[in-house]
C-alpha cells in the first residue's frame, strides 16, 4: 500500500509559541497562519509487512529523524497496523534557502501515510495527526489561512486546524526574506520549551497571543491590511521577547534580520504598508499586498539575494496512491 501527498509550508501571523503538553503536542495559545504557494513537501509511504523496519530518506539520503521516527509509530497505533513503513520525502524549497519546515514535512507524512493505509481520513482527523508530528504542520493541511485552535480537552481531541476565509479585498503577499541558510542554532521545540520553562514574559505571551489573534479576526473581517499587519508584526516580536528573558536568554535574530526589519520601517515610511514577522530562525518574512510585492523585493535585495515573492497556497493533496 503506497501513496504520494504534497503538503505546503506555512507562516504563522499569530505564533504558535509554547507547549501545554509535549508529548502530545498541544499548544498554550491558538495561532493563525498562512500556507505558501511556493515551499512544499512532496512525501510517499509505503506500508508492507515485508519490511523489517521503517526507513525515511529525505532529498535522497536515507536518514535518521527522531520525529520521523516517533511520528511513525504514533500512526501505526492510531491505525492499527503492525508492518513498517518506507518514506521517502523531498523539500521543494530553494536550496540552502533554510526555509525547509516541518510544518510541510509532517503535514505530507500524515496525509500520505494515511491514505498508504487506505483510509479516508477527513482534513480535521488528519490536521489531528499532523500536529503529533509537528504542531504547525495541523495547519498545513488546510490552504490559504487556517487557525489552529489549541483546544481545551487533555487527549487533544479539540486540537486542531481549520481553513478561514482569506479577507475578500485584499490580495496578500509574503515576501520571504533567507538570511542564513545555515541549520538553526535552537530549534523551535527546544526553543519553545526553554521558554515555556524560564521565560518570565511566557505567561503574558498567551495572554497576549490570544488577545491579538480575536483583533486579528476583527481585522480581517474588515479588511483592514494596516491593522492585521500591525498586529501580525507585533506578536512575532512579543514572541521573540520571551526567548530574550529565558534562562538562558537566546534570539533568532541576527544583525541582517534587524536590518531587514529597518528595510521594512522604512517601507512604511515611505507610504508603503509592509509588515515582517520571523519564526525560529533568522530569516524575515514581510507581509505585504501583491501590488507592493516587487517594491518590497526591491527594498530588501539590498540586504540579501535570497528572496521569494509568495501568496497564498493550496491544501495538502494525495497525487497517487496504488
Ligand atoms: O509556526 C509558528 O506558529 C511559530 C514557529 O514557527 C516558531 F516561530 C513555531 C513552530 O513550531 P514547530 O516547529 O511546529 O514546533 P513543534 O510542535 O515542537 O514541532
Amino acid at each position: 500500500m503506497k501513496a504520494t501527498a504534497i503538503a505546503h509550508t506555512n507562516i504563522a501571523l499569530i505564533k504558535y509559541w509554547g507547549k501545554r503538553d509535549n508529548v502530545l503536542i498541544l499548544p498554550a495559545n491558538s495561532s493563525l497562519s498562512m500556507t505558501l504557494d511556493q515551499f512544499y513537501t512532496e512525501t510517499t509511504v509505503e506500508w508492507s509487512d515485508s519490511f523489517t523496519e521503517d526507513q525515511f530518506s529525505l532529498n535522497g539520503k536515507i536518514q535518521s529523524d527522531a520525529k520521523v521516527g516517533r511520528f511513525l509509530s504514533i500512526l501505526r497505533d492510531q491505525f492499527s497496523l503492525t508492518s513498517f513503513a518506507h518514506v521517502t520525502s523531498t523539500n521543494h524549497v530553494p536550496t540552502a534557502a533554510g526555509l525547509a519546515s516541518s510544518a510541510s514535512a509532517f503535514a505530507a507524512l500524515a496525509l500520505a501515510a494515511s491514505k498508504a493505509a487506505g483510509r479516508n481520513d477527513d482534513e480535521t482527523t488528519l490536521s489531528r495527526l499532523a500536529r503529533q508530528g509537528s504542531g504547525s504542520a495541523s495547519r498545513s493541511i488546510f490552504g490559504g489561512l487556517a487557525i489552529w485552535q489549541k483546544g481545551e480537552a487533555n487527549d487533544g481531541s479539540d486540537s486542531y486546524a481549520y481553513e478561514i476565509p482569506t479577507p475578500s479585498k485584499l490580495d496578500l503577499a509574503l515576501v520571504v526574506a533567507v538570511v542564513d541558510a545555515g541549520p538553526k542554532k535552537v530549534d523551535s521545540r527546544l526553543g519553545m520549551q526553554t521558554t515555556v520553562e524560564t521565560s518570565p514574559f511566557f505567561e503574558a505571551w498567551t495572554k497576549q497571543a490570544t488577545l491579538d489573534l480575536e483583533a486579528m479576526q476583527r481585522a480581517m473581517k474588515e479588511n483592514d491590511f494596516v491593522t492585521m499587519g500591525e498586529i501580525a508584526e507585533r506578536n512575532a516580536l512579543t514572541m521573540h521577547a520571551t526567548t530574550m528573558a529565558a534562562n538562558p536568554p537566546f534570539t533568532y535574530m541576527q544583525p541582517l534580520s534587524l536590518a531587514l526589519m529597518d528595510a521594512v520601517r522604512d517601507l512604511r515610511v515611505a507610504g508603503i504598508p509592509a509588515y515582517f514577522t520571523m519564526d525560529a530562525g533568522p530569516n524575515v518574512k514581510v507581509l505585504c499586498l501583491t501590488k507592493d510585492a516587487e517594491r518590497v523585493k526591491e527594498a530588501l535585495s539590498v540586504h540579501t539575494s535570497l528572496l521569494y515573492i509568495c501568496h497564498p497556497g493550496p491544501k495538502a493533496r494525495v497525487i497517487t496512491h496504488d
